[in-house]
């Protein structure tokens, strides 16, 4: 008998929580957006939240270096995220916030918002609430989940990479007129690392359970084959079938 393998495909696991935090440039976002587009699942990034709660501080004339201000206007903006992972969204108050939150002022205020504890206590139930709802199982990605949001999830992930790859990364990506030179963004990222690993109320951490994966010399195809096989493992599916990447790439959630 003939059998193609063009339907073959990975097989979603049911209900399955993955945790994916690390630094900026570790491939966070990529990995965990196709992770979640090849196995079904949702897909969270909570970094877009940390950034959306801070453009409306920005916008509102919120001094987010006053962290009583920011306590005090924490539960004020209603956001909203979608767990496509195919079309991650955002909004603000009902207004789309996926491209103004990338921006260069955002990043650079986005540590000081994230260390208040109100915020963090407002985003941390949201992102519950989120996890909890979906029945299909969820990448969430951020910088304490596997170790605050989602103690119990089910695959903890934690990405690193050299100060020099995750520079190379992201200058890579800010082309036109914010971009950066290489020096410059690694700083940038050094003190953001600082800060998110610095701050009293659920620092940048690896948990104690995660699985630690080094993705200087990865590509990022690598990274996501390397995270797939161990959601296999541990929803209980043993090896995956083996098909060509292009056969997989096309699944949508
Ligand atoms: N393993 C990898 N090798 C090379 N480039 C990568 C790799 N992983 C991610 N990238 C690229 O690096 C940039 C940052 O990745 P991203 O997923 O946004 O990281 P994070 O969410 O951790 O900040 C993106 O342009 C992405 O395409
Ligand atoms: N779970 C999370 C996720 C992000 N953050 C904050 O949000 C910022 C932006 O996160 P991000 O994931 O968008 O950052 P990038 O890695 O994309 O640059 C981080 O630098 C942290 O200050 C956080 O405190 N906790």
């Amino acid at each position: 008998m003939f059998v193609t393998v063009e339907t073959a495909a990975r097989t979603a696991p049911a209900a399955v929580i993955v945790a994916i935090d690390g630094p900026s440039g570790t491939g966070k976002s990529s990995t965990s957006k196709a992770v979640a587009a090849k196995l079904g699942l949702r897909y969270l990034d909570t970094g877009a939240q940390y950034r959306a709660i801070t453009w409306w501080m920005l916008n509102n004339g919120v001094d987010v270096a006053d962290a009583g201000a920011v306590a005090t206007a924490a539960a004020k903006p209603s956001i909203v995220s979608g767990t496509d992972p195919e079309r991650p969204a955002i909004t603000v108050d009902g207004a789309d916030a996926s491209a103004p939150i990338r921006t260069q002022a955002v990043t650079a205020a986005v540590s000081a918002v994230s260390a208040v504890p109100e915020v963090r206590a407002r985003m941390t139930d949201l992102q519950r609430e989120i996890a909890r709802s979906t029945g299909r199982g969820i990448v969430v990605e951020g910088r304490d989940i596997g170790t605050t949001v989602l103690p119990d999830a089910d695959l903890k992930i934690f990405l690193t990479a050299s100060p020099e790859a995750r520079a190379a990364r992201r200058s890579g990506e800010l082309k036109g007129k914010e971009a950066a030179g290489l020096d410059a963004t690694r700083e940038a990222l050094a003190r953001r690392d600082a800060a998110d690993s610095g701050r009293t109320v659920s620092p940048l951490a690896k948990a104690e359970d995660a699985h630690e994966v080094d993705t200087t010399e990865l590509s990022l195809e690598q990274v996501v084959e390397c995270v797939v096989t161990l959601v296999e493992q541990v929803a209980g599916d043993g090896p995956a079938p083996a098909t060509g990447t292009a056969d997989r790439a096309g699944q949508s959630a």
